[in-house]
Parts: C-alpha cells; structure tokens; sequence
C-alpha cells in the first residue's frame, strides 16, 4: 500500500501571510488525519516563510500518523528532529535561499558528510529518506550511506508527464527497480498532483509512500480538504 503524507507547508504559508493563526497548522493537521491522511509532512526551512521550528513542536504534540520533517541537515534541522522525534527525517539538499526543492543529493559526493548524519538521526529514532533524482547511481549510493528510504524527486516527472508519461516515468521505474534490490524503501515527491499520480503508483508498484502537499493544498480550495484527500487516496487505490 502506497501511503499518502500530507504536506502542510503551504497551510503556513496563508497563515504567515496575515501574522495571525488562521488558518491554524495544528488544525489542519489532525483535520488532514481525520480525513483519511496517512502522514503529515512540514519543511521547516531556515527563513521559516511557511512552516517555523515552533510549528514542528507543537505538531509533534499531536501527529498520531506519521510525522515527517524534511530539511537541510543543518544543526538547526538536526535538533528539531532529535527533540520532537518523527517517524522519519528526509533529508534535501537545498539551499537555505531555494524558491523550493529543486534537485537531489549527490550520495556520491556528499557520502561522507550524509553517514554521520544518517547514523545520528537513526540513533534519535528517525527513518531516514534521502532525496535523489531518479538515477539508479545515486539511489546506490543512498544504499552504501546506510539510508533507511530513498525519495525521489518527481518534479521532472510532473514536467513530462503530459507530452510523454512512459518517457517520463522510465528513470523512475528503473531508480525504484534498483531502491528494491538493494532493499531500500521508495518514496517519491514534488509536483505530484490529480493527473500525474495514478500512473506513477501504477508503474512503481512497490511505492511506499508519496509526499504531496503545493497541488493538494491548491486542489483543496476548490473541493476542500476532506473531499480532495479522498480523492488523492482514490488515486492511490487507498
Ligand atoms: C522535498 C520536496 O520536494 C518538497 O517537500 C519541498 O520541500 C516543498 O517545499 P516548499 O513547500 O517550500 O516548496
Ligand atoms: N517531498 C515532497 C513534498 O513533501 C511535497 O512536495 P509538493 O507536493 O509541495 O511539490
């Protein structure tokens, strides 16, 4: 079963916008639970534009699913996950300026510095996903780092989807065949939306799980946010 995790990034960003609690993060994630989320996930990057370290706190209060932080492994994303202990840290390599998540680690080149913090987040508890485009060389290397779970970055599939999805999930298919041998967990992520997910589930049967969050929050303004997490959980046969 391909769980979905909520991202509730963007829910901050419209509260941020006024300076006030509306709408309020806690809120909408046991709401996004209620309705049938598998997970929630939050980016609390370092300018804290949407959601903020304080955010993360309280979340961990209440996720009764499960709670996953992505971040840079800075010391300041390190101790957020050491103290509120997720289920699952994912590491990304963004810059702290980044408009967004846009590109995968080097596992390669960056191995030395991704063990220590690998072994260090899952001695706090934490399952460690590793964000990496699809290329099978640096899902093997996530592998040799001693990753619990390699997500793929899915934005350049989102891009293809619609002039050409069998080219578009090819690298996909073949980084997830590569993620099973070597006994890795799959999860993919970023512009994952109504249109390009069955397919994408259909192709990687074996998907763990899919973190959605920018599509999702903008499909809930016009279905709302019960009736459009059901419909992301029809797409994936939930
Ligand atoms: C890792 C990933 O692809 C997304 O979670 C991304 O981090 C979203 O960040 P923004 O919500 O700031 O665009
Ligand atoms: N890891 C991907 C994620 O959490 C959400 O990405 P997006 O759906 O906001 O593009």
């Amino acid at each position: 079963m391909t769980k979905l995790s909520v991202n509730i990034n963007k829910v901050a960003t419209l509260r941020n916008s006024r300076g006030h609690d509306n709408p309020n993060v806690v809120q909408v994630a046991k709401d996004c639970e209620r309705f049938g989320g598998q997970g929630i996930t939050v980016h609390p990057r370092p300018d804290e534009r949407h959601i903020t370290k304080k955010d993360c706190y309280d979340l961990f209060e209440i996720v009764t699913t499960e709670f996953n932080i992505e971040g840079y492994p800075d010391e300041r994303y390190m101790k957020i996950v050491e103290e509120t202990k997720p289920a699952q840290a994912t590491l990304v390599p963004d810059a702290p300026d980044a408009i967004t998540s846009n590109a995968g680690w080097d596992t390669v080149a960056n191995a030395e510095l991704l063990k220590g913090i690998t072994k260090r987040l899952q001695a706090a508890g934490a399952r460690v996903s590793i964000f990496v485009d699809p290329d099978p060389v640096m899902v093997e290397g996530a592998a040799k780092i001693g990753a619990d779970r390699v997500e793929l970055y899915t934005e350049p599939y989102a891009d293809g989807y619609e002039a050409d999805r069998e080219a578009a999930v090819k690298p996909y298919v073949e980084a997830a065949e590569k993620a099973k041998e070597l006994g890795l967990g799959i999860n993919a992520g970023h512009d994952l939306d109504l249109n390009n997910l069955r397919y994408l589930k259909e192709r990687i049967p074996n998907l763990d799980e899919v973190s959605i969050g920018h599509a999702l929050i903008s499909d809930a303004l016009y279905f709302g946010l019960e009736n459009t997490i059901q419909m992301y959980l029809r797409e994936l046969d939930v």
